[in-house]
């Protein structure tokens, strides 16, 4: 064994010890979130939970509304000439679900950013030999939402940060699950009441018409590829049985496994938007959200380097090809892993229950979700160090990560 694998062993094990040694700290700061639960964009009290947790652990520098109102920085760096710094990023997410909460987890999310980059900042301030490293931790709001890192994205947040890692709680370990291309958007109609016994015929009825769109939408699917999602909800229907609804509304999520088939899917679904207000006379807006979440940009290499440390820890990934191609969602890193590469695994947290259902909020705050936070969080911090102690282990990554962009380029400009 080289003296490099002894001391990144050594390292490892520090990073390990020194989350074990933070737990009590870690858990507090998960709990106070999880117990708080705000909606995107409006997490001010997990803002202010976050930025006491850095400022009260020594070496940060910790810029609070960094950017957005609810996100935060903190970063800390070995000495050494910044020329050959490397800068890792974790992200912390903390924005809650309407109605359920902590349904997806996203105080445990938090918590795993806190821990690998409290984890990788105690084993390296120790290191005999310097490490030229930053430590960056973004809190990156409204990921439920439309999308708080895209908006970091553009303030140029991320700009310097040379590789990033966060984890999302699950039912399973996985290095990687279908993360998808999402646009939302909203339909409005706009009709003609009058009373709906005495003379209906005068009115022009924006109900029937959000009906249709739903309906079109419904029967769209028919022809959709088996991996496009539709789906929404009826959001405003109308006042009252009698009296003909001059307004209507509708929210819903686009999808696609990648973000240049978007656009074909959105072109059939404002098909459906606009015929259905043909049908009825009525007038209709078509708004998209001001965030496209896009599909994210895989790196197999730090797939596998991350399933190598969590296996040592005892991480069981999945295995199931149909979880593995099939159980999707988006996320708003999609479009961080275009500018930087990252890996976004996600873990069990001692429950099979399911992400958005009040069960899931109920396990995201048990304390058995403790361990495998924890184990998730060691696994992204050695994983750091890999790439921290070996350099030719982070050409391999920018490389891939080069291919990858490149492959997605061509597809996207249909080359
Ligand atoms: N793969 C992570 C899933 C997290 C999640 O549920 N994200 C939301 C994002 C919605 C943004 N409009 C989703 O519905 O996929």
């Amino acid at each position: 064994m080289t003296d490099n694998e002894e001391r990144l062993i050594e390292l490892k094990d520090r990073v390990c010890r020194s989350i074990d040694e933070t737990r009590e700290k870690l858990h507090r700061l998960s709990q106070d979130i999880w117990s708080c639960p705000e909606l995107a964009y409006q997490e001010t009290e997990a803002h202010d939970r976050l930025v006491a947790f850095f400022t009260h652990e020594h070496g940060w520098t910790v810029d609070s509304h960094f950017k957005l109102e609810t996100a935060f920085r903190a970063t800390w760096r070995t000495g050494g000439d910044s020329e050959g710094t490397m800068n890792v990023g974790f992200l912390c997410e903390y924005d809650a679900l309407p109605g359920i909460g902590h349904a997806c987890g996203h105080n445990l999310i938090a918590e795993v950013g806190a821990a690998a980059a409290v984890g990788l900042k105690a084993a390296l301030e120790g290191a005999q030999e310097g490490v030229p490293v930053q430590v960056t931790v973004l809190g990156t709001p409204a990921e439920e939402d439309v999308g708080g890192k895209i908006d970091l994205l553009k303030e140029g947040a991320f700009k310097g940060i040379d590789v990033v890692f966060m984890a999302h709680p699950s039912k399973e370990d996985a290095t990687y699950l279908p993360c998808v291309a999402e646009h939302d958007v909203t339909i409005k109609y706009h009709g003609k009441t009058t009373h709906a016994s005495s003379y209906p015929w005068r009115g022009v009825n924006a109900l029937d018409a959000a009906v249709l769109c739903y309906n079109n939408l419904s029967v769209l699917r028919q022809q959709m590829r088996p991996d496009w999602r539709v789906h929404g909800i009826i959001k405003h229907g109308g006042l009252k049985p009698n009296i003909i609804p001059d307004y209507t509304e509708l929210e819903y999520y686009l999808r696609t496994p990648t973000r240049a088939e978007l656009p074909v899917l959105k072109e059939k679904a404002e098909r459906c938007f606009r015929s259905a207000a043909v049908a009825t006379g009525c007038t209709v807006e078509v708004e998209y959200a001001r965030n496209q979440l896009d599909n994210i940009l895989r790196v197999a290499e730090l797939e596998r380097l991350f399933e190598r440390n969590g296996k040592t820890l005892g991480m069981d990934f999945t295995t199931d090809e149909d979880v593995l191609r099939n159980e999707s969602g988006s996320t708003d890193f999609g479009n961080v892993t275009f500018a930087v590469p990252g890996i976004h695994p996600y873990f069990y947290i001692g429950s099979n229950a399911l992400n958005h259902t009040p069960e899931y909020t109920v396990a995201a705050g048990d304390e058995k979700a403790q361990f495998f936070t924890l184990r998730t969080a060691k696994a992204l911090a050695m994983t750091a160090l890999d790439l921290l102690l070996q350099p030719e282990a982070m050409q391999r990554v920018m490389q891939e990560f080069t291919e990858v962009k490149l492959k997605d380029d061509k597809m996207s400009n249909g080359v």
